[in-house]
């Protein structure tokens, strides 16, 4: 399976990263911080369906990267005593990738599909009935001697992962019976979970440290975790190993995370709209081309964190930088501009 988006793009992963990352993983709902409504609507669908001995519903998760949509689907699984497969939308090439996959699935395990808004349509066409019937079509030659056999699937769940909800379409959507949509952790949540992934790795961390990183984090857990990880590392180089809050502090500078959690990226497309487009509006694939980035990327993993702390605004003429943006980086707002600004986040202050 292919984990995508990373960072906000100020961390790489490498292969002991990625081991991390496992360990720190959590396994049951207990050890999943936050979520807490769609948490305990998924404790009741997954009990129900246990007590039933049926297989649970087809659920979608949507949200920004980093939330734990991944983390959740293997946690549903867990907690159903299910096995799962994982795959993702544009690894599932032609309906035989699907039908290979289905087909080896035993009685309520989980089918994972990362990226459910990159299904091939055709694939996507045969999902339906497998997800509305647990049965395929499949075509057994071609030309005069084609013909299609039905074949019968165990039952099983569907979990699909998005970050572009908006793209799935409307039959896809329908099909799944839950929907749930992640929301950015706040500071104090983050905290507990930089505490808990401290605890695994086996280092010291202060309060006031933990604060921190979470503070900075884009209210985003896997970059607390990265954040975390390269503390550590400046602890341990720079420091006597426990994670204090000068080095937490150091560490986040050294890696041009600034006080509110922006990174190198979130600035520069603060700054574009600002300097290059007089505060916009302005198109998204302006501000890509702009700032040498790919718009699928600013709208998916960037803007939604900007939108949610007040900095853009999203408008049907384009994208605007509100008066919190101006300030953020220390410029004044035209007087003619204000007034029309969005609200500031509060997720941080
Ligand atoms: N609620 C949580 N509590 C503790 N740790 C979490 C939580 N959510 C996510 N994490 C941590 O953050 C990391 C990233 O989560 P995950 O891979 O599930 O995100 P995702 O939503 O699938 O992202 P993407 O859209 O990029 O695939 C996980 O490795 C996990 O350690
Ligand atoms: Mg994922």
């Amino acid at each position: 399976m292919r984990e995508q988006y990373l960072t906000g793009g100020n961390t790489h992963m490498d292969a002991t990263d990625k081991d991390i990352d496992k360990a720190l993983r959590p396994l049951s709902f207990s050890d999943f911080a936050g979520q807490d409504k769609v948490v305990e609507n998924l404790k009741v669908f997954v009990g129900a369906a246990r007590q039933r001995g049926e297989a649970l519903d087809h659920v979608l998760l949507h949200g920004p990267p980093g939330l734990g949509k991944t983390t959740l689907s293997h946690i549903i699984a867990n907690e159903l005593q299910a096995g799962i497969k994982m795959t993702s939308g544009p690894v599932l090439d032609k309906p035989s990738d699907l039908a290979g996959l289905l087909t080896n699935l035993e009685p309520h395990d989980v089918l994972f599909i990362d990226e459910i808004h990159r299904l091939n349509p055709v694939v996507e066409e045969y999902l339906y009935s497998a997800m509305e019937d647990y049965r395929i079509d499949i075509m057994l030659d071609s030309g005069p001697n084609a013909r299609s056999v039905q074949i019968s699937l165990s039952p099983f769940t569907l979990i699909g992962a998005t970050t572009r909800s908006g793209m799935l379409t409307s039959p896809l959507r329908a099909r799944f019976g839950i929907s749930a949509r992640l929301e950015y952790y706040d500071a104090a949540l983050l905290t507990s979970i930089v505490n808990r992934s401290a605890e695994i790795l086996g280092t010291p961390i202060h309060e006031d440290a933990a604060f921190e990183i979470a503070r900075r984090s884009r209210g985003t857990p896997r970059i607390a975790n990265n954040l975390l990880r390269r503390t550590r590392d400046f602890a341990q180089i720079k420091g006597t190993g426990t994670i204090t809050q000068e080095i937490a502090q150091f560490a986040l500078s050294a890696l041009d995370v600034d006080a509110r959690g922006l990174d190198d990226m979130d600035k520069r497309i603060l700054s574009t709209i600002i300097d290059k487009f007089k505060g916009g509006p302005v198109g998204l694939s302006t501000i890509a081309t702009a700032c040498g980035e790919e718009a699928e990327t600013i709208e998916e993993v960037y803007e939604p964190f900007l939108i949610q702390e007040g900095y853009i605004k999203r408008t049907s003429r384009g994208r605007e930088a509100t008066e919190h943006a101006y300030q953020h980086l220390g410029r004044l707002m035209p007087q003619h501009l204000r007034g029309n600004s969005g609200t500031t986040g509060e997720l941080f202050s």
